[in-house]
């Protein structure tokens, strides 16, 4: 090994690794004004000791959803201290007093002691210091679907929601976030009585803001020239096409990973393939495996017909096969839109939609479906 090789041992290609983390908070954050214009008013009246309002935030993984409740929170609790802010992962926390535990965290700086103390208690002492200190509770419980799955979700909802009845003048409001269109409908039939919230929705975004916030991205993370615009572009379009900003997250450190393993200095196209590869379709595959036997149904019926279908076509043949009404149909088209499993394109022919030809996003001949 030569002198030189030693000391490319040594040399990172990355400036800042982190920036790869899925908990990085980019400095930079755009596309997102709307949805943070939205939950900014949501908020608002809290800061004026009035009701702010409930949300629910929409949109498919990878949206951006997390990263501006963050960004919004960090905006509000440099702005003023009426209001608590607190970010729930509900796949980390699924009990009442597990979520009650983070509250109480989030206010007086540790958790409860976790046994011994019931949750009515640390209910109380929760709004007890909100009424006393004139505060508003604004939580945000991301990944709401699994409160539901353990069922608690009525309970908690109603716990933080129903709060001012028991102690006058204490203000909150919850913000449910979802990546999971299917369950907008099981939230609203579960909690609907306490729970009427705006709705904000993260729309996927275009192939030009995923390259826009994957340059960013290179120069948080990687030393200048390390990786050129072509493969950007590449990785751009891989994550573009599998509808996942993370996946071109994952992309680039991966190519850095390979290229620094190399003891190269910059990313080749070689090193690009390699992380491609080692991608494996872990994402489709991830999707497919979440399906439910109708919506499964469904894409086998997509995938049998190979040509493109129209979405009135398909329609008639899936209720045929499923027997199920036209409104379920619909339902059950949209969460494979959602998913990006399929895109649905009008042809500008037809009545009421039904001139929508459905198109594959992927290859079923990879996949078991
Ligand atoms: N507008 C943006 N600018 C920069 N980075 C972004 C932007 N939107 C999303 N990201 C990045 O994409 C990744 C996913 O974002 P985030 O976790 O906020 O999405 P999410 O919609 O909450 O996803 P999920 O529904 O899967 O929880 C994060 O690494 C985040 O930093």
């Amino acid at each position: 090994m030569g002198i030189e090789d030693i000391l490319m041992y040594d040399e990172s290609l990355f400036k800042n690794i982190n920036a790869f983390d899925p908990d990085y908070l980019p400095p930079n954050y755009n596309f997102r004004d709307t949805q943070m214009e939205a939950m900014a008013i949501a908020i608002r009246p809290a800061m004026r000791n009035a009701q702010p309002s409930n949300a629910v935030i929409l949109g498919s993984p990878a949206t951006g959803k997390t990263t501006a409740v963050k960004k919004v929170y960090e905006l509000v609790e440099k702005n003023t201290d009426k209001v608590v802010c607190v970010y729930i992962n509900c796949q980390l926390h699924t009990t009442r007093f597990g979520i009650i535990s983070q509250i109480h965290k989030q206010i007086f700086g540790h958790l409860p002691p976790e046994s011994g103390v019931p949750f009515a208690k640390i209910y109380e002492k929760i709004m007890l210091e909100l009424q006393k200190k004139g505060q508003s509770l604004i939580l945000s419980l991301d990944d709401v679907n699994y409160l539901f799955q353990s069922k608690n979700a009525n309970k908690i909802f109603y716990d933080i929601l129903r709060a001012y009845e028991e102690f006058p003048g204490v203000k909150t409001a919850i913000f449910a976030i979802l990546s999971d269109l299917e369950f907008r409908y099981v939230l609203d039939k579960n909690v609907n009585t306490v729970f009427i919230p705006q709705e904000i929705m993260f729309q996927p975004y275009s192939y030009s803001e995923i390259e826009d916030i994957l340059r960013d991205r290179v120069r948080a993370g990687f030393y200048p020239n390390v990786i050129g615009d072509d493969i950007i572009e590449q990785v751009a379009m891989y994550a573009f096409d599998n509808g996942d900003l993370r996946t071109g997250i994952a992309l680039l450190r991966s190519c850095g990973n390979i290229a620094e393993a190399d003891a190269s200095r910059e990313i080749t196209q070689e090193h690009f393939d390699e992380a491609v590869d080692s991608l494996v379709s872990i994402n489709i595959s991830q999707v497919l495996s979440t399906l439910t036997e109708n919506e499964r149904s469904l894409l086998l019926l997509i995938t049998e017909s190979r040509e493109n279908i129209t979405a009135g076509d398909l329609g008639e043949a899936f209720r045929e096969k499923e027997n199920v009404s036209y409104a379920s149909y619909n339902r059950t088209l949209d969460k494979l839109e959602f998913l990006r499993l399929i895109d649905t394109k009008y042809t500008g022919s037809g009545a009421r939609g039904n001139s929508r030809e459905i198109i594959l996003r992927f290859n079923p001949d990879d996949y078991q479906i």
